[in-house]
């Protein structure tokens, strides 16, 4: 009886602690979870930039906004029309609390990425880990030294080198879309069949063979599912990071990494520049990781990149006939076969991709770094220290105090009509500064070559039922900017 009395005393002193413990736990979590919210509101040191008030509190609101349309670009163009110049946002680096400022104007994209900034890149960059690539980085001797070596392989003499190849895969291309003339095509796929192959075969020698058999290979798929994850998670790239781990992830990541390593010891092509450096200081072994992950960033930089491009440069040659004209009668005046280098001192071909460029650029929330300790000085505005910052190029190449008309697509603004730009330093598609794109001429080779090569053949139009905007208005922003599908017709032109 005694030891049943006890037993209920017991029990009755074991919830009551319970109840105790968990109320001191609750009022513990509720005060603490407050004055983090009372600081981060009122006593922040980011406190006097505008921007939306939970983005002030927690960086999950981002991820909330762009969770459902992985649409970055167009929430932090929102938030510029809104705020201004300067926005706090809740975007940025690893395991902090809001701690970011979004800055929209060239000014800001000078002292953040210019030559002599102090900028550093965030913990966002570590997303390749245990894989170290030119453009993940941080450390910028490091990166002085590789980026050295990578620029062998663009040099003037191996970019002449690779004009045969892109022609090659430009014809190859422009066979596909022969096959299917008259009929609808998705051209936001054979944009993205065209570019991964050219890099399979710069990285490693070989084509994904991805126009061939008119699908992705399954190396692209798994890039493509790892993209479709960073974007909504680029505020919180930590639990990217942490993803990673967990079994159907890792072990996607883990094909990407050992198929990429594996194919390193076949025949490569910008690669072996890279190498070669490698053999010279007889460290072959020791830079696996910094090759693999070269291999890999150079799929993801400059296949995506360029298929984008490609789609949204379509869509214009769909959208404006008159365009294909003009292009025709300059390209017209060119001796066949085409010579590529020729085609960089083709004024309205270039200024028809530097205009798709400058309203969809294909890296278009533009890239984090944190400023230096001693802060950053923007005009007469300073940020704080170990701030994470961005510049986001779609708004920049939108501003209509920088473009006239700047929502409207107008190639002459590049040639004939220049005072149509009215502050060239916003167009920035490629970045600027010691980390800016390697690939750039690269990019434009292909580029030129494609439509050159296409349009020399057939006319283009939207297909049946087809405007045109699902293009832009389904892209998602997985870092790069993936277009949403866009048919279109193909209709051989008589000669
Ligand atoms: C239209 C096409 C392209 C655009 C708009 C573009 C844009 C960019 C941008 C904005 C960056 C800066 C990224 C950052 O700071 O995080 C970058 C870097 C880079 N791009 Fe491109 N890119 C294009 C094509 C290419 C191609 C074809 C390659 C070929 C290999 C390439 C390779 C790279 C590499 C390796 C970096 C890192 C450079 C460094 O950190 O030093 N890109 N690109």
């Amino acid at each position: 009886m005694l030891f049943v009395g006890q037993m209920v005393i017991g029990h009755a002193q074991v919830q009551e602690a319970a109840v105790a413990v968990s109320w001191v736990m609750t009022s513990f979590s509720a005060s603490l979870f407050t004055s983090i919210l009372v600081y981060r509101i009122f006593f922040h040191r980011l406190r006097s930039f505008p921007g939306p008030f939970l983005a002030k509190t927690t960086k999950f609101w981002h991820v909330s906004k762009v969770a459902r349309n992985s649409d970055n670009f167009r929430q932090l163009d929102n938030l510029y029309h809104r705020y201004g110049d300067f926005v706090r946002t809740a975007y940025g680096d690893l395991m902090q609390g809001p701690n970011e400022v979004t800055m929209f104007s060239p000014e800001a994209l000078t002292a953040v990425l210019g030559l002599g900034s102090k900028c550093t890149k965030t913990g966002w960059y570590d997303v390749l880990k245990p894989l170290i690539a030119l453009n993940t980085t941080r450390d910028k001797g490091l990166h002085d030294r590789r980026r050295r070596i990578w620029n062998r392989g663009f040099s003037k003499k191996a970019l002449h080198d690779y004009e045969d190849r892109v022609g090659m895969y430009s014809q190859e291309l422009k066979e596909r879309i022969s096959k299917s003339a008259g009929k609808p095509i998705n051209m936001t796929a054979w944009s993205r069949y065209f570019s991964f192959d050219v890099m399979g075969d710069f990285a490693f020698g070989r084509s994904f063979d991805m126009m061939r058999n008119g699908k992705n290979h399954f190396i692209v798929d798994i890039i493509r599912q790892g993209m479709a994850v960073i974007g909504p998670f680029t505020p919180v790239p930590w639990l990217f990071i942490i993803g990673k781990s967990v079994p159907g992830l890792a072990n996607r990541w883990k094909r990407l990494l050992a198929w990429t390593t594996a194919q390193l010891r076949s025949r490569m092509e910008i690669m072996s520049y890279i190498l070669q450096a490698s053999i010279e200081n007889k460290s072959t072994e020791k830079d696996m990781p910094y090759m693999s992950g070269d291999a890999a960033a150079m799929i993801i930089a400059g296949s995506d990149t360029v298929a984008s491009s490609l789609t949204f440069l379509f869509y214009y040659l769909a959208k404006y006939p008159q365009e294909v004209i003009t292009l025709r009668t300059e390209l017209g005046a060119l001796k066949t076969p085409l010579d590529l280098s020729i085609l960089e001192k083709c004024s309205h071909l270039n200024g028809f991709i530097s205009e798709t460029l400058r309203l969809h650029p294909p890296v278009p929330s533009g890239v984090l770094r944190n400023t230096p300790s001693q802060g950053l000085m923007v005009g007469d505005r300073h940020i704080p220290g170990h701030t994470t910052v961005l510049v986001p190029i779609y708004t920049l190449g939108r501003r209509s105090d920088c473009f006239e008309l700047a929502e409207e697509f107008i190639p002459r603004r590049w040639s004939s009509q220049p005072h149509l730009v009215k502050n060239k330093d916003a167009f920035v598609p490629f970045s600027i500064g010691a980390y800016s794109c390697v690939g750039k001429n690269l990019a434009l080779m292909e580029l030129r070559s494609v439509i050159a090569t296409v349009i020399s053949e057939f006319d283009v139009s939207f297909a049946p039922g087809e405007d045109g905007m699902g293009a832009m208005g389904r892209a998602k922003d997985t870092f790069t900017l993936s277009p949403g599908e866009l048919q279109l017709v193909f209709h051989p032109i008589e000669k």
